[in-house]
């Protein structure tokens, strides 16, 4: 047993901050060799592109791109084979970490780690939450909530159901008493949670996130049970092909449960209203010009989350744009020559693509296609 390698899956709503986290964990000297899977809700990769900045010179860590969030509807036809070539590299990584996309949940993950197949090389080690801890103070997931703000909620209290470990991350600016309101409110909600763990300047610290071996085998097999849901979201929900993969299995062992099989599935099928396209411009952009258009443009349409690279004309260097709602931060990039244009993604619940690009050419007077 002790051969098989730790996996630890990393979930946490859009934008939370999965990639900065892990992107500071492999900065940090580690005693581990990790190798990292990077799963993205768009179809352009930019979260890999900043933890392989971070990782530059590194030797010992490992990056697997997926862009288009497949890793959690359990069909992505790489990840089995990438797994598998990692496995036969067994000597060389001590830790597997995989990111999956702001909208999943990690249960396919979960499950397919149960195949035969994977079961013989990994053994999940625990499946962490990342918080925006100044979102869940704002109540963004609770209270009075429109049909947008009700499917994020909604999606925030899945990923903490399946949390060994919750992260509050962007805690820097906020006082004792916020923290433990903040803790407070995931205890309420999610109280299988085992541990709950801050991320100062978001850092995670890997004594504490990687070889916590919540998962190890256990003797209690079929301690886990499928359970139809009364209350499957949408007409077409249907069983899964691999539902197979998901009877019987037991966890930690610690528990026996049940849960639904809509918990099962990638929140995105279920809800086709989350969409994510990307926009791209040949124009040099201003970056102040651009980061005000872009805080209008997530004031009018439902974006929950843009990023990307720029090009502003001024320098080779790429600009990275970040948005977590309306919160925009535009800074150089050094790491990442632009060479075609500008590029940005765009995350959002039943977003329209013309509309956000009329807007946002209309406002940086350039045009974005
Ligand atoms: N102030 C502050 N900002 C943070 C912290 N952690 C992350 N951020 C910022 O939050 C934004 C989103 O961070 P990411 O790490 O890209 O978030 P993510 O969860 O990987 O995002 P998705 O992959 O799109 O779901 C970026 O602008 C980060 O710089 C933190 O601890 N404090």
């Amino acid at each position: 047993m002790s051969n098989l390698i730790p996996v630890t899956i990393v979930t946490g709503f859009l934008g939370s901050g999965k990639t900065t986290l892990l992107g500071n964990l492999v900065k940090t000297k580690q005693d581990r060799r990790l190798a990292l899977l990077i799963n993205e809700f768009g179809e352009v990769s930019i979260d890999g592109a900043l933890i392989r900045a971070d990782s530059s010179g590194q030797a010992h860590i490992q990056i697997h791109d997926f862009p288009h969030g497949l890793i959690a509807y359990g069909d992505d036809r790489q990840f089995v084979p990438t797994l598998l070539a990692l496995a036969e590299r067994r000597s060389q990584i001590d830790h597997l970490l995989i990111e999956t996309s702001g909208l999943a949940l990690p249960t396919a993950v979960m499950a397919l780690l149960q195949s035969p197949e994977l079961a013989a090389h990994f053994i999940l080690d625990a499946t962490l939450a990342i918080v925006d801890t100044p979102l869940l103070l704002a109540d963004a997931f609770a209270g009075q909530l429109t049909p947008a703000q009700a499917a994020v909620s909604d999606l925030f209290a899945r990923q903490l159901e399946y949390a060994d470990v919750v992260v509050l991350n962007k805690i820097d600016g906020l006082a004792e008493e916020d923290l433990l309101v903040a803790e407070a409110r995931i205890r309420a909600g999610a109280p299988k949670v085992r541990f709950l763990e801050l991320a100062y300047q978001a850092s995670l610290d890997s004594r504490l996130a990687l070889g916590l071996r919540l998962h190890q085998p256990t003797l209690l097999a079929q301690t886990h049970r499928y359970t139809p849901l009364p209350s499957v979201p949408g007409d077409t929900a249907r069983v899964l092909a691999n539902q197979h993969l998901l009877d019987g299995h037991a966890h930690s062992g610690l528990a026996s449960h049940s849960h639904g099989l809509a918990t099962h599935k990638h929140f995105h099928e279920q809800d086709p209203g989350w969409l994510s396209f990307v926009l791209r411009s040949q124009d040099p952009q201003q970056p102040e010009v651009l980061k005000s258009a872009l805080f209008e443009t997530a004031k009018a349409d439902p974006i929950l989350r843009i990023k990307g690279f720029i090009r502003t004309g001024q320098s080779e260097q790429a600009v990275l744009v970040q948005g977590v709602r309306t919160r925009m931060v535009i800074s150089p990039y050094a790491a990442q020559p632009v060479r075609h244009g500008s590029e940005i993604v765009f995350i959002g619940y039943h977003l329209n693509r013309k509309q956000v690009a009329a807007r946002l050419s209309a406002l940086t007077a350039t045009r974005w296609l």
